[in-house]
């Protein structure tokens, strides 16, 4: 309390006067202070670190150091003085204190980017050579360093240097499985495996294959069906030796033949069931991929007591649930061995079918996993798990056998057999992020690669060049540098001039897409459509099986059809609009160059975007694009039709919005 009082004291001639005289003394103090500080530095600079310094700082000195040693005990008169002191010192924004602070300011400014004879920037910083800290210490009180004290700087380094330098790229530390994959070759033309070669796969299915005219495996089949069918081999119980099999991730370019090389191994599996359950499940973000998946299972299950059901939210509810599940005297019978589904849709089964279980499931397959893993916000994985695990009444006679989570493996957990859920990720271009592949709660899982070939610590010069995804080997990667106003005569060159007959049209936006489309039409002589959100499920279907069929030359898209679609015959992908990310290049352009075939891919690029897309595509390891310049020469003939094109665009969106509007 007594403190509080004394450090609050005014001072003497302040109690006299009031508040009002308070501020006057105050102010005549500080004029006086100012005057004073003025004197001092009228001498030279050198003299500033001489004998003569001012006598506020002499005479803290001595008192600094008796405090210290506490050998003198100050009186309380002093005490209160220098309190005083202190406070005019706050106050004044002047005194010695500040003044060192102020100098301390100074010299960040202009000696604190210095260059040494080296030519390093140098920045004096709370990290600077002992050197510097004693020519700091003989410092003036006004902040200036004396020429002698400062002497040469010794070489640091700048925090917040200015200069651009490329920051140093960080190596990521990968976990073992992922640093070195079982590598699975790209090329889908050399690299075959005759089908009898792997004689573990049914009979049966070998026959479906070559009636569909597959008389080879693709690499990425031929190293994950034996891999797969192993982890199977010892039906719906636990894995080979008695333990739980690994979860599998596969990386493998587009085209490569990835749904194949999970269809005929789950097939298999579920050969031998007896009661019908389900277990399996495929999940895909879009409908037209789950029903091209679903197609393939048909084809292989179609001679098999096995059920294939599809949940994407493209029938009423009911009538999935209908092909789900059936009530019965005593409950529920399953319908379906095999659901393909969209994940929104799945988590309504979830929640909302009667009879509905997972509590079966043997194989949990995410196809597209990337694209699946961002849209892990929306929460369905950890809803499929919990439905997979869920346990019933213990005392259930049954209870031995249900499924529990993995926990350590004992030799108590492993006695009770169970079945195992297996997880199986499918990607082009399958991250390599631990930190979301956690998400996934996968184990001891195991990594079959195309592209990401041993990027561990021990990163060579040969796993640089194999790039950051593998791309179809017989894909051809060109740009057009041209400007906005001549994108669409690019396009109608590339369609009309060089004869492709199925041509794939990205743009990044459906309103991008719509214009192009209008545009396209109202220039004529290509059979044009559109596919993007603004249709709906019936519609996009019956649109890609026409340009499926070649009744549509040009198919303008959003990146709806960028990933998965296997439209046969696609012999040119352009990518109107350039894509902004790396993994949307990959798999637009993978929509060509499918099963070994060949295929162009043709970006156009303003002059902005040009330097940044390469830099992009060069850093990933991709192949280098083709420089492909259309001279205006050749477009010139093209122009009055796209002139009228462009008038008639212009009124049909005009009507368009009219309608809207109405
Ligand atoms: N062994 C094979 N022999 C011949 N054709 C095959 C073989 N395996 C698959 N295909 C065909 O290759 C095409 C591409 O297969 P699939 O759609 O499975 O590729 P993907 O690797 O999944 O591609 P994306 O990453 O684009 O989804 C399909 O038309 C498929 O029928």
């Amino acid at each position: 309390m007594a403190l509080f009082y004394v450090a609050r004291y005014p001072g003497p001639e302040a109690a006299e006067v009031g508040a009002h005289g308070r501020a006057r003394t105050l102010l005549e103090r500080l004029q006086s202070r100012a005057r004073e500080r003025q004197q001092q530095r009228e001498p030279a600079p050198t003299e500033a670190a001489a004998p003569t310094e001012p006598a506020s700082r002499k005479r803290r000195r001595p008192r600094r150091r008796r405090r210290v040693n506490g050998s003198e005990p100050e009186s309380p008169e002093a005490r209160r003085g220098k309190r005083r002191k202190a406070d005019d010192e706050d106050a004044g924004a002047g005194g010695p204190r500040r003044a060192g602070r102020a100098g301390s300011l100074r010299g960040a400014s202009d000696p604190v980017l210095t260059r040494s004879p080296a030519g390093v920037c140098r920045a004096e910083s709370s990290e600077e050579a002992p050197g510097e800290r004693s020519a700091r210490a003989k410092a003036a009180p006004d902040g200036r360093v004396p020429e002698e004290a400062a002497g040469p700087l010794a070489p640091g380094l700048v925090l917040g240097g200015f200069g651009r330098r490329k920051a140093p790229k960080v190596q990521p530390f990968l976990p073992k499985w992922l640093a070195e994959p079982s590598c699975v070759r790209k090329n889908v033309t050399e690299d075959l495996v005759p089908i009898e070669d792997i004689p573990e796969v049914h009979p049966d299915l070998q026959k479906q294959l070559r009636a569909h005219g597959i008389s080879s495996y693709f690499p990425v089949q031929a190293a994950v069906i034996p891999a797969l069918l192993e982890s199977a081999a010892c039906g719906f119980l636990v894995g080979r030796g008695g333990y739980r099999p690994s979860d599998l991730c596969v990386s493998a370019p587009t085209g490569s033949g990835k749904t194949l090389a999970f269809v005929i191994p789950v097939v298999q599996a579920l050969l031998s069931r007896v009661v019908c359950h389900v277990r399996a499940l495929v999940v895909l973000p879009t409908k037209e991929l789950a029903q091209q998946v679903s197609k393939v299972f048909n084809i292989y299950t179609d001679t098999t007591p096995l059920r294939v059901s599809l949940v994407t939210g493209q029938k009423s509810l009911a009538k999935e649930q209908e092909s789900l599940v059936q009530k019965t005297a005593d409950g529920y019978r399953c319908l379906a061995d095999i659901v393909v589904a969209t994940p929104g849709r799945l988590v309504d089964h979830i929640d909302q079918t009667p009879g509905f279980s997972l509590q079966q499931l043997r194989f949990l397959i995410i196809d597209e996993a990337d694209r699946m893993i961002d849209s892990m916000h929306q929460s369905w994985l950890p809803r499929v798990v919990a439905a997979a695990f869920q346990s019933e009444d213990p005392a259930d006679p049954c209870a031995l056998l249900q499924r529990r989570q993995a926990q350590a493996v004992t030799a108590a957990s492993i006695c009770c057999p169970q079945m195992p859920l297996q997880k199986l990720l499918f990607s082009a271009t399958l991250t390599q992020n631990p930190e979301k592949l956690q998400q996934l709660g996968l184990y001891q899982p195991r990594l079959f690669s195309s592209g990401l070939a041993h990027r561990g610590l021990e990163e060579t010069d040969e796993d640089k060049e194999s790039g950051k995804y593998a791309f179809p080997v017989g894909l051809t990667h060109h740009y057009v540098p041209c400007s906005l106003s001549s994108k669409p005569l690019v396009v109608l060159h590339l369609v009309l001039e060089m004869g492709f007959s199925r041509v794939l049209c990205f743009t990044n936006s459906r309103e991008n897409s719509h214009r192009l489309f209008l545009l396209v039409q109202a220039f004529g002589g290509v059979d044009v459509a559109e596919f993007s959100s603004r249709y709906g499920p019936g519609q996009r279907r019956a649109i890609l099986k026409q340009f499926e069929q070649g009744k549509i030359q040009l198919l303008i898209s959003t990146d709806a059809t960028a990933r998965g679609i296997d439209v046969q015959g696609v012999e040119l992908v352009v990518n109107y609009d350039a894509p902004q990310y790396l993994r949307t290049y990959v798999h637009r352009v993978g929509r060509t160059a499918r099963a070994g075939k060949t295929g162009q891919a043709f970006t156009l690029l303003l002059k902005v975007q040009e330097r940044r897309f390469l830099r992009m595509l060069a850093e990933a390891g991709a192949p280098e694009l083709q420089r492909h310049e259309l001279s205006s020469t050749l477009l010139q003939p093209l122009v009055p039709r796209y002139e009228e094109a462009l008038s008639q665009l212009e009124e049909s969106v005009k009507e368009e919005h009219r309608q809207k509007l109405a």
